[in-house]
């Protein structure tokens, strides 16, 4: 069987890399470095890319870093990327109540990825989104606001659903799937170029 290709994933949190695991580890051999990258301020896009560009330094290598948000449509997209520190500081019941005052509860779900080729490499950037709302906490507490985001299409939330459903179509799951087609056109790229030398 062939070796599979080793992919870096730098990233403090254990549940998203358990996620990715599913995600990636048929084809990959994911390695983890756990560290919280720190995040600047700013959007999604520029977060990714800043946690990238750092993670590459670190690892003196391809690395590729995520960054997940959760935007309410009655807050014209915020908390987004800043959702961790709402979390942090206010929990799931915190963030329901936010949206009290209004009756639009739409919410979208965020993946941005971001890949280098190594250090001083530009990050590139793969997005994924999901439409939803915010409704009442339902279902298992242990990953984040899954609880209280149900995907538009589904009775249930993320937290209520199976994993290996939520896998099938979440924000995380489209992003990634952008990063596996690059990395496997890459692949080929460089077995072409490796038969021309
Ligand atoms: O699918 C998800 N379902 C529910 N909650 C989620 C999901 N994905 C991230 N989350 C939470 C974790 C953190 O509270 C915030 C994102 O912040 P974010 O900076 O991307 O994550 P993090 O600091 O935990 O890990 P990392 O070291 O990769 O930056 O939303
Ligand atoms: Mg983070």
């Amino acid at each position: 069987m062939a070796t599979k290709q080793k992919l870096l994933f730098v990233t403090g949190n254990k549940n998203k890399l358990s996620e990715m695991q599913d995600l990636l580890g048929d084809h990959f051999q994911l390695d983890n470095i756990s560290i919280d990258l720190p995040e600047i301020q700013g959007s999604s896009i520029e977060v990714a890319r800043e946690k990238c560009r750092k993670a590459a330094e670190i690892a003196k290598g391809p690395v590729y870093v995520e960054d997940s948000g959760l935007g309410f449509g009655a807050l014209n997209g915020l908390p987004g990327p800043y959702i961790k520190w709402f979390l942090d500081s206010v929990g799931i019941e915190g963030l329901v109540k936010m949206l009290d005052g209004y009756t639009d509860k739409s919410a979208i779900a965020s993946c941005t990825v971001a890949y280098s080729a190594g250090p001083g490499s530009e990050p590139i950037i793969f997005e994924g989104i999901v439409k939803g709302s915010i409704v009442d906490p339902l279902g298992s507490r242990h990953f984040g606001w899954d609880p209280i985001f149900k995907p538009d299409g589904y009775e249930d939330t993320y937290a209520s659903m199976d994993v290996a459903l939520k896998n099938t179509f979440s924000h995380r799951f489209l992003a990634v799937s952008k990063l596996r087609q690059y990395l496997e056109k890459e692949l080929e790229l460089r077995k072409s170029l490796a038969v021309m030398e």
